[in-house]
C-alpha cells in the first residue's frame, strides 16, 4: 500500500517572524502554529545539559556511562538478538500502558510519566496536521522502544535505552553531548573505527550506518518485523528521533542519501513537537484513545511480536 504525502511548506517564515515578535519577548510561533514554550516544566531552556537544575548530574552521569558503553560490538550483539523479536506478545496500545512503569533518566526536561509525553506529542502535531494521519500514529509511537528497561525485555540498563543516539564505526561527532566522555569508550582509539567514514562509504545511507543501540532502532525493528504499513518517512522518525547531531547540529551528512534527505525534513517537523509539547498539562487518555486505535488498526496488526 502506498500512502500519498502532502509536504509540507519548508523553509517559510514562521507567524512570530512574520509579525516581528521577538522571540525572547513572548513564546516562539513555529510554521504549523505550535506554541514553543520559552522554558521547560524546571523553569530552564529545553536541551540545555549544563544548567544547574535537579536533573543535571544525573543526566550527564547517564551521558558518562552511555558514552563509554555503546560500541560498535555492542551495538551489533544487541541488533542480532532484538531483530529476533521473541520476547513478547501484546499490542501497541498495551505498549502504551506499560511504558507508564518506565522512567527516563536521560532526559532534562521530563519527569511525568511517557504515556502523557506520547499523547501530548500526538495530540499537538495532529492539531497542527490534521491530515497526516500517520504522523499522529508515529508521535505516539516513538518512544514505546523504551519497555526495553522492563524485565520482560531483558531489562536493559539505562544507559542501553534512552538518550540522544550517534553512529557506531566512525568519529563521534563533537556535537554530541558530553562528548568529553567518548575518549573512554574502546573504539575511540581503533582506527578502524575514528575516522570521519570509519566502516561506511559517503551516501552510503543510513540504513547501513549502525547506531547506537536503543529505544529508536528497536521500535524501527519491531515495526518492521510486524509489517506495519507505515510510510517510509514514518519509520525514519522513528528510527532517527534522537539522532539530534544530525536533525539539530547537521552532523554524519556525508553518510545519507537522496531518500534520508527527504525523510529527514520530516524527522524535523516531528521534533519540534517531540521536544516542546513536554509540559505538566495532561492529556485525557480516555477521550482520545478511540482515535488512536482506530490508526493502530489502520498501521499495525493487532497483535505484535516484540
Ligand atoms: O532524553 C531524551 C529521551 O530519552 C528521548 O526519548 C530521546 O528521544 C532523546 O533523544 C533523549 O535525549
Ligand atoms: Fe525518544
Ligand atoms: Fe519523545
Amino acid at each position: 500500500m502506498t500512502i500519498p504525502i502532502t509536504q509540507p511548506e519548508f523553509g517559510v517564515e514562521t507567524e512570530a517572524e512574520e509579525k516581528n515578535i521577538p522571540a525572547n519577548e513572548t513564546e516562539l510561533i513555529l510554521d504549523g502554529g505550535f506554541l514553543v514554550p520559552e522554558t521547560n516544566s524546571f523553569g530552564q531552556n529545553f536541551r540545555d545539559y549544563d544548567a544547574e537544575s535537579v536533573r543535571q548530574e544525573g543526566v550527564e552521569n547517564f551521558y558518562r556511562v552511555n558514552h563509554i558503553n555503546q560500541t560498535f560490538d555492542f551495538v551489533k550483539r544487541m541488533r542480532e538478538e532484538y531483530g529476533k523479536v521473541d520476547k513478547v506478545e501484546m499490542s501497541i496500545w498495551e505498549c502504551c500502558e506499560l511504558l507508564n512503569e518506565v522512567v527516563d533518566e536521560s532526559d532534562p526536561d521530563l519527569d511525568e510519566p511517557q504515556i502523557e509525553h506520547l499523547l501530548q506529542t500526538a495530540e499537538a502535531i495532529r492539531k497542527d496536521y490534521p491530515n497526516e494521519d500517520w504522523l499522529h500514529l508515529t508521535a505516539l509511537i516513538h518512544d514505546l522502544g523504551k519497555v526495553l528497561l522492563l524485565p520482560s525485555f531483558g531489562e536493559l540498563p539505562q544507559w542501553a535505552v534512552v538518550g540522544d543516539t550517534f553512529p557506531v564505526g566512525c568519529a563521534f561527532d563533537e556535537s554530541i553531548v558530553h562528548h568529553k566522555y567518548f575518549t573512554q569508550n574502546e573504539d575511540y582509539n581503533n582506527a578502524a573505527y575514528n575516522t570521519k567514514c570509519g566502516v561506511y562509504s559517503e551516501g552510503c545511507g543510513l540504513n547501513n550506518v549502525m547506531m547506537s543501540w536503543g529505544h529508536d532502532d528497536y521500535m524501527y525493528l519491531v515495526a518492521k518485523e510486524n509489517n506495519a504499513t507505515l510510510p517510509s518517512a514514518a519509520l525514519f522518525i522513528v528510527r532517527y528521533h534522537s539522532f539530534y547531531a544530525l536533525h539539530k547540529s547537521g552532523a554524519y551528512k556525508h553518510l545519507m542519501n537522496e531518500e534520508d534527505n527527504e525523510n529527514l525534513k520530516w524527522l524535523q517537523v516531528f521534533n519540534k513537537y517531540d521536544l516542546y509539547s513536554k509540559s505538566k498539562v495532561r492529556v485525557d487518555v480516555e477521550k482520545v484513545k478511540p482515535y488512536y486505535l482506530s490508526l493502530i488498526q489502520k498501521y499495525f496488526p493487532g497483535k505484535l511480536r516484540w
